[in-house]
């Protein structure tokens, strides 16, 4: 059995960024030249930053080679995730609702592609749920739990207790930390977590769904992403 061991010693020259709720060629064009490994499209309707398939797959056919484009969904059903799927040339699923282990090894099937599970993290216990997906999906996102009053599962900038992770020693897949990350809070996330990939959406924008070049690159420089 292959384990991913947390590093003390942090390097942070090769950390990968994924920036999500991509809406423009903009947004792309910044991520790309920023050094982001992964862009997010983001179909999950209530959102600020959702774009309908027609938009991501304008965008998804701009963007440049060897930038991993995720589409983010929300508990989607097989005929939006089919519809999604037939339209936009995809990389990597994003399930970011309460897919079940079964659901996402179903998903992982339909479409041949890899899926990146995101669990909540608010406690211990929510770290040791962590596990029952480790086996199915490709990738496990740690994202904060939604507050409960809250619209979106995700996007809320809310950070959690990074110490938590300091309990999870072993990770059998790979996995990427997001919530409430910016440009002014990442180092010290990845320092704290020892986090090799780290996820942001309002964390670079100036208001809700619009995001800020300058906080993109930003943001991939305080993480240390490598300069493109
Ligand atoms: O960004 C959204 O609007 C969103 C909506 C529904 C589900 C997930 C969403 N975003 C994801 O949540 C993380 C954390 O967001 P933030 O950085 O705290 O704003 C983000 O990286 C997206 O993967």
């Amino acid at each position: 059995m292959l384990f991913w061991m947390k590093r003390a010693d942090t390097d942070m020259s090769d950390i990968r960024v994924k920036i999500c709720g991509l809406k423009t060629q903009q947004d792309i064009t910044a991520a790309a030249e920023a050094g982001a490994a992964y862009i997010g499209f983001n179909f999950f309707p209530k959102s600020p930053r959702s774009v309908t398939i027609q938009e991501a797959a304008v965008l998804a056919a701009e963007t440049p080679m060897g930038l991993c484009k995720v589409a983010l969904t929300v508990n989607a059903d097989n005929d939006t995730l089919d519809a999604i799927n037939a339209a936009v040339p995809l990389d990597m699923l994003q399930l970011h609702g309460q897919e079940s282990p079964e659901r996402v090894a179903e998903v992982k099937a339909r479409y041949g592609l890899p899926v990146m599970k995101v669990l909540g993290v608010s406690n211990a216990e929510d770290i040791q749920r962590i596990e029952a997906y480790e086996t199915v999906a490709d990738q496990i996102l740690v994202d904060a739990k939604a507050p409960k009053d809250a619209v979106l599962p995700g996007g809320n900038g809310v950070v959690f207790d990074w110490r938590l992770l300091a309990q999870k020693k072993y990770w059998r897949t790979p996995w990427m930390l997001a919530g409430g990350l910016t440009p002014e809070n990442v180092a010290e996330a990845i320092r704290v977590t020892g986090a090799r990939q780290v996820d942001v959406a309002s964390g670079a924008e100036r208001t809700p769904g619009d995001k800020d070049p300058a906080r993109i690159k930003a943001f991939c420089m305080a993480a240390g992403t490598p300069r493109r």
